[in-house]
């Protein structure tokens, strides 16, 4: 199980969260979000040890503002999180991991996601809302036994030390890491280690047999 905690946007606790060593660390870059990313000084991220990757978070952004931002932070994957198409997140393919996101909810179709097997890296579950993600919201995860495609999920939406043990019920082969994000918040985008302590402690991370670019 990989760790991802996402929304990050203040260097100390950039800085505190990097020791807890998560998988990812994402960083959001979407004018709505109050966990926008867009002041943060490259510096910030270029401390990081490469062990963990980089991930910028998008939403029906332009390519070429992607492209940009790629370079500045030197992300090592991206988080697509809007209305993205199989054609434009191949795009990122070559040179990024590629975490294509999708909101559920009861009616979500999985045989849409099928023109996206081998443009993407991995699938990201998160909680269909109008706010495109960081509602806080889960949604039911039984509805991931429907999903049976090979391309490796991470689970998002709402996780928080009220509902993280209820992950070890999810059974599924494909399913890759956690995404933490608002419930593990004193603040929109200043994280709370202690809380995320604990959930680390609770999540059995598996950072082995990675192979490194
Ligand atoms: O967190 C945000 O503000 C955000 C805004 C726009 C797109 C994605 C965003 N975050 C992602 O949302 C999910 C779920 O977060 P939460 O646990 O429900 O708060 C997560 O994958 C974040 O990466």
């Amino acid at each position: 199980m990989k760790i991802k905690v996402c929304g990050l946007k203040y260097p100390d606790n950039i800085r505190a969260i990097e020791a807890l060593e998560p998988k990812y660390m994402g960083f959001i870059f979407y004018g709505r979000s109050p966990r926008f990313a867009g002041d943060l000084d490259a510096d910030a991220l270029a401390a990081i040890s490469p062990e963990i990757i980089k991930t910028g978070v998008f939403v029906n952004e332009r390519a070429e503002e992607i492209e940009a931002l790629v370079d500045k932070y030197d992300f090592k994957a991206v988080q697509l999180h809007g209305n993205e198409s199989p054609e434009f997140v191949e795009r990122f393919k070559d040179r990024v991991q590629v975490l294509k996101a999708f909101g559920v909810n009861e009616d979500f179709d999985f045989e849409q996601l099928k023109d996206y097997v081998g443009k993407v890296d991995h699938f990201l579950f998160d909680t269909k809302t109008d706010a495109h993600g960081g509602s806080g919201k889960t949604f039911n995860w039984d509805i991931l036994n429907k999903y049976t495609l090979e391309v490796p999920f991470f689970l998002s939406g709402g996780l928080s030390l009220d509902n993280l043990d209820q992950i070890n019920k999810i059974k599924h082969p494909q399913f890759y890491g956690v995404d933490l994000n608002s419930k593990f918040e004193t603040a929109p985008g200043l994280k709370d280690i202690e809380k995320l302590k604990q959930a680390f402690s609770l999540i059995k991370q598996d950072n082995t047999h990675e192979v490194r670019s």
